[in-house]
């Protein structure tokens, strides 16, 4: 029997998405009383739903496909053109593979060895500093490492061009008026300058070490012996590179754990299997990437309601890391959550759900989550810092939500047991 979708009323929501940001669903799902509802955005119906169910659903590929489910400003944005976000089937199972490729121990250790040296030479600089505004300083410091890890080190001189440019890319999708386009602007920028690498590395006019994503990437052949072109292999090196500096948000909110629930410090201190358990929470806890769109790929009924094709769907990933039916006082801080928490690929999905390699999850969630361990022990345990007076509220509108004050630190200085 079908049933009826909980519908929203009026010609189109697109303006309320921009609007009200994370809590565009949870609104609707707190007046509609429904985990899964019908809208209007782009002019045309949309369905959005929450939960651990509904990510079952949303991640199966026989369901949903991911071509001409993004709009055109995060494509120009935060994805570039023909990127892995937007492939289906074999050919996201072929792209997928190279980006997984180089997810490997060894690599994922060299990444970690890079950028406890650049927090090493940052902490010695800090120290120097009257005040340091940490959002913009970890980018710095992510955009190095990132740079020195895919085959590149960037020169001094290149460093803040960028990282103004590959944080312009997860600034700036959402974003209405002239930042949007300069976010465009600024993208092209770095296509092109990742391009001529790729170009001069095929040309053998640079050699990138073996094992570097770069060098990976430039030569890396699909089933049938072909190259990628060169700007597809540009924009999943920039898939690299963005989403690394893009961890200075979830450092931030860290900082802001720590700031706002003194008693974690003391607990990162003390218990061994702690720090685990506290990156999961700030993932889960703090917002950052909203929700994840695809279209239904032919006609289905889920739970007597009607799916059909082309429509265009949003599974809430803020929602449903808060969803109540699946986590006890949802909006409260509390790391020990995770202690008895079953590891469902669907329920806890701050970046993505389902499989690494046959879906669209997250490639470097391992990566995201090694780099908050080392640098939680930089800021537990090898520093000391102050936190003045400042505004350290976060918006539920804007998206990225960053603290207002992008965090500002004063005397920073390592640990007297910290110095060699
Ligand atoms: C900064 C924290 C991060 C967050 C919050 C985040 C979040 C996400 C989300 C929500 C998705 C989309 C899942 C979907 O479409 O279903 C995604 C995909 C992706 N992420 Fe991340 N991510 C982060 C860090 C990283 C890092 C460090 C890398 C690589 C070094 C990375 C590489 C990718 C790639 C390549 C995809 C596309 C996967 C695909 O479409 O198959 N991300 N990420």
């Amino acid at each position: 029997m079908e049933n009826q979708m909980p519908r929203e009323e009026g010609i189109d929501h697109s303006l309320g998405l921009l609007k009200e940001g994370y809590n565009f669903i949870l609104n609707r799902r707190q007046s509609l009383q429904s985990d899964i509802f019908e809208t209007r955005i782009l002019g045309k119906k949309a369905i959005c739903m929450i939960g651990e169910e509904a990510a079952q659903i949303f991640y199966d590929p026989k369901k949903f496909q991911r071509n001409g489910a993004a709009p055109n400003r995060i494509v120009q944005t935060l994805f570039g053109k023909n990127s892995v976000q937007t492939l289906d089937d074999e050919e996201h199972r072929q792209r997928k593979d190279m980006l997984m490729s180089i997810m490997t121990k060894d690599e994922i250790n060299r990444l970690l060895d890079i950028t406890k040296l650049q927090w090493e030479q940052s902490l010695d600089k800090w120290s120097q500093m009257d005040q340091v505004v940490l959002y913009e300083e970890m980018k710095e410091l992510l955009c190095k490492a990132a740079f020195k890890w895919v085959g590149s080190p960037l020169h001094e001189d290149d460093v803040k061009r960028m990282t103004r440019d590959l944080g312009a890319m997860f600034e700036t999708p959402a974003a209405i008026g002239p930042a949007h386009w300069l976010g465009r602007g600024f993208r092209n920028q770095a296509e092109k300058t990742i391009q001529e690498l790729i170009q001069a590395a095929r040309e053998k006019k640079v050699q990138f070490p073996q094992n570097t994503p770069l060098h990976q990437f430039s030569f890396y052949q699909d089933k049938d012996g072909h190259l990628l072109d060169i700007e597809t292999t540009s924009v999943e090196i920039l898939n690299l590179l963005r989403p690394i500096v893009a961890i200075a948000i979830y450092i931030n909110f860290t900082v802001l754990a720590l700031y706002q629930y003194p008693e974690q410090k003391e607990k990162l201190k003390t218990y061994n299997d702690y720090q685990k358990m506290f990156v999961q929470e700030v993932r889960r806890f703090y917002p950052f990437f909203p929700f994840v769109a695809a279209r239904v790929k032919q006609d289905f009924t889920w739970n007597g309601y009607q799916f059909t094709e082309g429509t265009l769907t949003l599974l809430d990933l803020y929602g449903t890391n808060h969803d109540p039916k699946l986590w006890e006082h949802p909006n409260m801080f509390y790391p020990e959550r995770f202690a008895q928490w079953q590891g469902s690929p669907f329920s806890f999905i701050p970046q993505g759900g389902g499989d690494y390699y046959l879906g669209h999850r997250c490639a470097g969630e391992q990566i995201t989550i090694d780099i908050m361990k080392i640098s939680i022990d930089y800021l537990v345990n090898k520093m000391d810092y102050d936190v003045p007076e400042q505004d350290l509220s976060f918006s539920m509108e804007d998206i990225p939500s960053i603290p207002q004050s992008k965090i500002i630190l004063k005397n920073v200085k390592r640990k007297k047991e910290n110095i060699q």
